[in-house]
């Protein structure tokens, strides 16, 4: 959310950047709230200012003059008394409404109000010519047995997936090696529950527009998270930090829950698409400095391509465009790594550079070398997520024989050059 001083100073600046990103906030309706909040609180000053001439004048006063300034005492407090809730109503009411406001992008977005907006900024590598009919993912893994896809939907329905064999333990392989690459890049590895409470999707910023994506478990102030970003940023919601502590740069590796509400009837079959998913997930608190973060931005960035480029998969690189990014992102860059059965390429990681929009929900502040106290800047990066990639890795280095060969990089992870079919 926005700095409502920021918003006073700035409000065509805000306009354009929520027409730009599809906002839904009535921006008048927030300016006038914010107007009202102002009018009350100068009512209640100059009510407390009175009170207090008053209470002098009480104590100087004659005794024949005292009963009639300690009535009007009574009276002021009477006024500000019914101010109190007023004021608590309003502030609720804004604070609600500041949820909904958007951080402006920076200059370099496509400004678009849909993903057909992202523009293709670099290539990397070049999609297979097959000298074979090439299987798909999901006819790969019925082939070798590397799978219980229609047995596992019996058990736990739709866009559930249960692996087997050689694939089960490289999906395994695949988790470790991404952590490994970034606790190499300086990362602390964190790992951290797949649930947490109400407030930490507000700090987050899932809540409340994408309330629909989040699953709730029954009874309990329990949701459960799409993203170890949703924990590992509120993590030090409350603290103030001091400056000589910053960044923190976390690795987080968890259980990824998604409804895929509004997905129905998109890749449906497999891999791509499912409620749980496992992802290596890079998240970084900064100063509010955006050098810093543009540092910590590309540096997580190329964490993303050095891991794809082990892998050995052909990629592009997404600038993200305003309406595609969501109200909280400053800059969006998405790496989308190429699906020979489907022809194209598709997202396999997601960087967002978010200044204060996440720190200011979360209350996650630190104190400058200059004593002065303010909101941090936070960014996150997929370094990696499975099973989304090993469709990717399936299909692009499978064999005509019908096995798949293992990138060098992943070798000394998963034991063997090839994975093979289950006994
Ligand atoms: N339902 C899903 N099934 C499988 N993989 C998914 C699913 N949703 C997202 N992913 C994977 O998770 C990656 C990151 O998801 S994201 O929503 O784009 N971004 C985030 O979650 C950020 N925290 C950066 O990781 C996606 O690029 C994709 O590779």
């Amino acid at each position: 959310m926005l700095d409502i001083k920021f918003i006073r100073e700035n409000p065509d600046l805000v306009r354009k950047a929520l027409e730009h990103k599809g906002g839904t906030l009535d921006l008048d309706e927030l300016l006038a709230l914010d107007r009202e909040i102002s009018d009350l609180k100068r009512r209640t000053e100059s009510l407390q200012a009175e009170r207090n001439a008053n209470a002098k004048a009480a104590a100087k006063a004659t005794p024949e003059e005292r009963a009639a300034l300690i009535e009007k005492g009574k009276q002021i407090a009477q006024q500000l008394a019914d101010l109190e809730p007023q004021l608590r109503d309003l502030e609720a009411r804004l604070k609600k409404l500041l949820y909904l406001t958007p951080t402006i992008p920076w200059e370099g977005a496509p400004v678009g109000p849909d993903d057909s907006f992202n523009v293709e900024t670099r290539v990397h590598g070049k999609p297979r010519t097959f000298l074979f009919e090439p299987l798909d993912h999901v006819e790969l893994i019925n082939r070798n047995g590397w799978g219980e896809l229609e047995r596992i939907s019996k058990v736990s329905g739709s866009r559930s997936y249960a692996l087997k064999g050689d694939l089960m333990v490289y999906e395994q392989a695949l988790l470790r090696f991404a952590l490994d690459q970034l606790v190499a890049s300086g990362f602390t590895p964190v790992s951290v529950p797949a649930y947490a409470r109400e407030e930490v999707f507000y700090g987050h910023g899932q809540f409340p527009t994408a309330r629909d994506q989040v699953y709730k478990v029954e009874g309990d102030d329990m949701y459960l998270a799409g993203t170890a970003e949703v924990l590992l940023n509120y993590l030090h919601a409350g603290e103030i930090l001091p400056e000589a502590e910053l960044p923190k740069a976390y690795v987080g590796v968890s259980a990824c829950f998604r409804s895929e509400a509004g997905s129905a009837g998109k890749d449906v079959r497999g891999l791509m698409r499912v409620h749980q998913f496992n992802k290596v997930e890079q998240y970084v608190l900064c100063k509010a400095d955006l050098e810093e973060s543009g540092r910590w931005f590309d540096l997580m960035l190329a964490n993303s391509e050095r891991i794809l480029q082990a892998l050995e998969l052909p990629y592009r690189v997404l600038e993200v465009s305003t309406g595609d990014m969501g109200l909280g992102k400053y800059r969006q860059v998405d790496l989308e790594t190429w699906v020979p059965s489907e022809n194209r390429y598709r997202e396999t990681h997601s960087c967002s550079a978010l200044l204060d929009w996440q720190a200011r929900r979360a209350n996650l502040r630190y104190r400058g070398e200059d004593g002065k106290v303010r909101y941090a800047y936070t960014l996150n990066n997929t370094a990696l997520a499975t099973p989304r990639i090993l469709v990717m890795l399936l299909e692009n280095h499978q064999n005509e024989d019908g096995t798949v060969t293992v990138p060098e990089a992943l070798r000394p992870y998963f034991g063997k050059e090839r994975l093979e079919p289950t006994r």
